[in-house]
């Protein structure tokens, strides 16, 4: 079974306290949307208390177009990407980028050709020989995407070391003029993050001494004619959020039975399980997971911890639960589920067993 042997986390520089996002989003909002200040009570109520911006707070007041704001995009996933990856490798006992077989790189929030991943290969020794793996457009259920993929990689290939990057710059993509009440929340809601994690075939010994999540199994799903449940609408000033009020309901209906036939299929099922890695997607995402699972509410602390720190980084965000999970909670033995949902609308599960 393949295993996870180290995840990293890199928090952009800028440090944006949910108040002074409430202020800024007053200042700029105020005269333009009618009640603004009914709507501004997200910001108390989201439960986010920080996010991580890459830029300087000014930035974000004046207009950017489409090439600025991708052009600071690659610059940083590549700088970001960069250490996330040293730290990753470090955290595994010094792999060497020399000996990865294969990069799957996870972003949704800007673009580059070639991909990220190249970029940053050009500033770390990385094999000539290495493969390519950059994934587009999965959104917030990336990072889990990209773990199964790994997954999948080192079933085939057990000797094979497989780095999984995502790189989300949310924040980037934030629209000063944009007045619809999807742009409004989703500014109280979404930060920047970037985690990697080294999964490796079964072939790989491990540095560390510490148990493991191992990669029991993984389950895709997808929601048929769900495309305007999530997404972003491309216009000459750059991405436009879309996503659905009715995404907790959607969660709530649909993720259950889904749920419950991964573990059932797996020969286990909810009470078995000590952690929930679960994508905190907002506030009534996880009331969502916690009623359509009537799991208790305890496992949710990893999530909601992270949520509270960092706010929603789209697909990295699992990745930073699943670390937070690693180094203080998992015990030998333990049984973890993951779950991330995202744009399609489309989830990802994974039941991990650390060994
Ligand atoms: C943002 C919140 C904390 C705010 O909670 P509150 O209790 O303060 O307020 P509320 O839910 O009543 O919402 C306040 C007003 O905003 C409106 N409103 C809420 N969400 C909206 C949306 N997505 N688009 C447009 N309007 C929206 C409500 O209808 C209401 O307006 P009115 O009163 O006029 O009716 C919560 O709504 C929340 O957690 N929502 C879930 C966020 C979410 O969808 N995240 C997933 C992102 S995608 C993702 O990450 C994937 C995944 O999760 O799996």
């Amino acid at each position: 079974m393949p295993k996870i042997h180290a995840v990293s986390t890199y928090n952009p520089p800028f440090t944006l306290v949910q108040t002074q996002a409430e202020h800024f989003v007053r200042t700029l909002f105020s005269q333009k949307i009618t009640q603004l200040e009914r709507y501004l009570r997200v910001f108390e109520n989201g439960e986010i208390l920080n996010r991580h911006l890459t830029m300087p707070i000014d930035w974000y007041k004046q207009d950017h177009d489409f090439a600025e704001r991708n052009r600071l995009y690659i610059e940083h996933a590549v700088s970001f990407g960069v250490t996330a990856i040293e730290s990753c490798l470090e955290k595994a006992g010094g792999v060497s980028t020399k000996d990865i077989d294969a990069i799957v790189f996870i972003s949704s929030t800007g673009i580059s050709t070639p991909s990220i991943d190249a970029r940053i290969m050009n500033k770390l020794p990385f094999s000539e020989h290495v493969v390519r793996i950059p994934i587009w457009g999965l959104g917030c259920g990336g990072g889990a995407a990209g773990i199964s993929r790994a997954n999948d990689y080192c079933i085939a290939h057990p000797a094979s070391k497989v780095l999984v990057l995502c790189v989300e710059l949310c924040s980037l993509t934030f629209q000063a003029n944009d007045l619809t009440k999807s742009n409004l929340i989703g500014t109280s809601l979404f930060g920047d993050g970037v985690a990697c994690a080294l999964v490796c075939g079964d072939a790989v010994m491990a540095s560390s001494r510490q148990p493991l999540p191992a990669i029991k199994a993984t389950a895709s799903k997808w929601l048929p004619n769900s495309e305007d449940v999530m997404g972003w609408a491309v216009e000459n000033t750059g991405f436009h959020v879309i996503f659905a009020k009715s995404i907790p309901s959607v969660i709530e209906n649909w993720l259950a039975p889904f749920v419950e036939e991964f573990l059932q299929t797996n020969k286990t099922g909810l009470s078995n399980l000590h952690h929930f890695v679960a994508h905190p997607g907002g506030k009534k995402v996880l009331v969502a997971y916690e009623t359509a699972l009537r799991i208790d509410s305890q496992l949710l602390i990893p999530s909601k911890t992270i949520l509270q720190d960092h706010g929603n980084m789209s697909s990295p965000t699992v990745l930073y639960v699943l670390e937070k999970t690693m180094t203080e909670y998992a015990n030998k033995g333990d049984i973890g589920l993951m779950a991330a949902l995202g744009p399609g609308f489309s989830g990802e599960l994974l039941l991990l067993e650390w060994k």
